[in-house]
């Protein structure tokens, strides 16, 4: 009979509680240096499995896919309340059926939209080529263009199956002001004096104290009482009066105003970027920040955000592109729920041969600090005209998977070019041969992962994914020194799958961060979780309603993806879940 092996790690200072059977023995994979205690349980599969039968009103539903009917049943019988539903994402399913776990794309790939892939049609080609998030530029269209963007994801999500996430990227404070008129280098900004920000075009004759500003919007995004800061604060004014298209302001802090400074906004006491609102009220799941300069932009963005978004969380990308960002890239990543390496801007602040040293160290934080990286700008620019890359691209694209950043991103590529379709089909294949190389070669050099827990709790979900990772590489060792049941031994005794149940998500992005051989399926409860997972490496994420019972999730999750084919009798599955603080080693029944 099969055997499953079961390893519990409790958080509790008695291991031994409630299970008979035990065995004292602890694997000698767990080279933990912490001392949680781990209880190793023997256990028939068919205990394991006695009460899998268990009612069950929950619906499992995968991410970025296409709706699919359970086979048997008709559409018709797909509601959200039927237990034996199942929707589930048409490419990763392909995926599964065809290659297998080992075989499913781990790079994650965000798709700039544009005129050139604005239509529902063309949106839904993306999804199909693998487009895990779509990214609207508010430096680019009008915010009822990018409103349409959105409601089209949308549409495609409900209609289709998918969870394409939306990232914003904000102009934030690339609005800048324009020259200061005639041959003047600067001009200087006195306490009390009124001065006149306008997007009027002047000719020769401008008035004394005005000032030009690059964005349009300028004048209907900006509030009375609002704080306007020059350069991050070197000179500061309070909005006062808006006159059509010019706003007067009182200077509040003098100082010297320099051509092209830029201009950022704080509303309440807070900074307000002129989209962030926009974002809000349109719940994108992911906004990203131009130019960060501090800590402390994205301190006040995240509390802005949080008082204002109460069911839904909006996760917040600092975008690298300036000096003062590497300057303070640690203390921006640890306050940002993830990062960009916006390469674009970066390349004309730094010399461009510094940006590739810039970009691996960007991406080794985020990883030590277990943030999400999308790698951006370029990637494939010149498929902007031309139906292939450059074999110059295609090694960039290599070094950005071999980096094993999270994501790579198209901007002109996808917005405007082309070839979008094609750019990402690029991406496609080059992140899975490049994965699948160096995962053959057992090329990656491990990364010492330094502990990140700010928490006991968190420190013991930490450990628990650290362990699980690794078990996934050295469970074969296990098996021939007897840990596991030798007459259950195949040839192939790799780990298949991590599951993860988690509902915040946290616990499965500290198993993407430890970027195992195996793929990670996240099972978590809700929707927007689910859509901010598809940014993360190696995660395949489903949303289902699960309780605490760890047997019964697995039971159910086990024949629903059995049914659909995604899994199969014998595959060995490694489980670990945030509620039991568990993990647990098992072959599909
Ligand atoms: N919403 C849009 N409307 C029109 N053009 C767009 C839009 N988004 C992107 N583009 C085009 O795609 C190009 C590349 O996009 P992106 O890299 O995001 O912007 P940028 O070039 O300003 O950094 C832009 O320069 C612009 O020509
Ligand atoms: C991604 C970038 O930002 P944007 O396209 O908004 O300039 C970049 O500068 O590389
Ligand atoms: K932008
Ligand atoms: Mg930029």
């Amino acid at each position: 009979m099969a055997q499953a092996l079961q390893f519990l790690i409790s958080s509790s200072a008695s291991p031994n509680r409630s299970f008979s059977n035990l065995s004292s023995s602890k694997p000698s994979f767990y080279t933990s240096h912490r001392r949680i205690p781990v209880t190793v349980v023997r256990k028939p599969i068919s205990a394991v499995y006695s009460d899998l039968e268990s009612p069950s009103s929950r619906v499992l539903v995968s991410e970025n896919g296409k709706g699919g009917v359970f086979p048997g049943m008709s559409s018709g019988t797909m509601t959200s309340t039927d237990s034996s539903a199942i929707e589930v994402d048409a490419v990763t399913e392909t995926e599964l059926k065809e290659n297998g776990f080992r075989s499913t794309r781990r790079t994650k790939l965000v798709c700039t939209i544009g005129p050139g892939t604005c239509g529902f049609e063309q949106l839904e080609a993306l999804a199909v080529g693998g487009m895990n998030v779509a990214r609207i530029n508010m430096c680019h269209g009008t915010r009822e263009w990018h409103g349409g963007v959105i409601e089209r994801v949308r549409r495609l999500n409900e209609e289709k199956g998918y969870a394409v996430a939306i990232m914003m990227d904000t102009e934030g404070s690339e609005i800048h002001m324009g020259d200061l008129g005639g041959t003047a280098s600067s001009a200087k900004a006195e306490d009390g004096e009124i001065w006149t920000f306008s997007v009027r075009a002047f000719d020769s004759s401008r008035p004394e104290r005005t000032i030009n500003v690059n964005y349009d919007g300028f004048a209907e995004d900006v509030k009375v009482g609002d704080e306007l800061l020059v350069d991050g604060g070197m000179v500061r004014f309070e909005v006062i009066e808006k006159i059509g298209p010019d706003v007067k302001c009182r200077c509040t802090d003098p100082g010297l105003l320099l051509p092209r400074a830029n201009l950022t906004f704080w509303r309440d006491g807070s900074l307000d970027w002129l989209d962030i609102d926009f974002g809000i009220a349109e719940g994108v799941d992911f906004i990203a920040i131009s130019f960060v300069k501090s800590a402390e932009v994205i301190n006040h963005l995240k509390s802005y955000i949080a008082a204002r978004c109460h069911d839904s969380d909006i996760a917040v990308i600092a975008k690298i592109e300036s000096i003062d960002s590497l300057k303070n890239l640690e203390e921006i990543i640890q306050a940002s729920d993830g990062a960009m390496v916006a390469r674009g801007d970066l390349g004309a602040q730094i010399p461009l041969e510094q940006v590739p040293s810039a970009q691996q160290e960007i991406v080794e934080v985020c990883r030590q600090l277990n943030k999400p990286v999308i790698v951006a700008s370029q990637l494939l620019e010149s498929m902007i005209e031309y139906p292939t890359p450059t074999r110059a691209e295609v090694a960039d694209v290599s070094e950005a998977v071999r980096q094993r950043a999270d994501a790579l991103m198209l901007s002109g590529e996808s917005a405007m070019g082309q070839f979008p379709e094609k750019s990402l089909a690029v991406l496609r294949s080059v992140s899975l041969r490049i994965e699948r190389w160096w995962r053959e070669e057992k090329r990656h050099e491990a990364m010492k992962l330094s502990d990140i827990a700010s928490s006991f709790s968190d420190s013991i979900s930490e450990e628990i994914c650290n362990s699980a990772a690794k078990m996934g590489k050295h469970l074969l060792i296990q098996i021939s020194t007897g840990q596991l049941d030798k007459n259950s031994a195949t040839n192939n005794l790799e780990v298949d799958a991590l599951f993860v149940y988690t509902k915040s998500g946290h616990m499965a992005s500290l198993l993407s961060r430890c970027r195992p051989d195996c793929p990670i399926f996240a099972f978590t409860t809700t929707t927007s979780v689910r859509r901010r997972l598809n940014l993360q490496w190696g995660l395949i994420p489903f949303r289902l309603s699960f309780s605490d019972d760890m047997e019964s999730n697995l039971n159910r999750t086990f024949s629903l993806l059995k049914a659909r084919g995604m899994i199969k009798s014998g595959d060995l599955v490694i489980a670990v879940s945030d509620m039991l603080q568990s993990i647990q080693v098992m072959n599909v029944p």
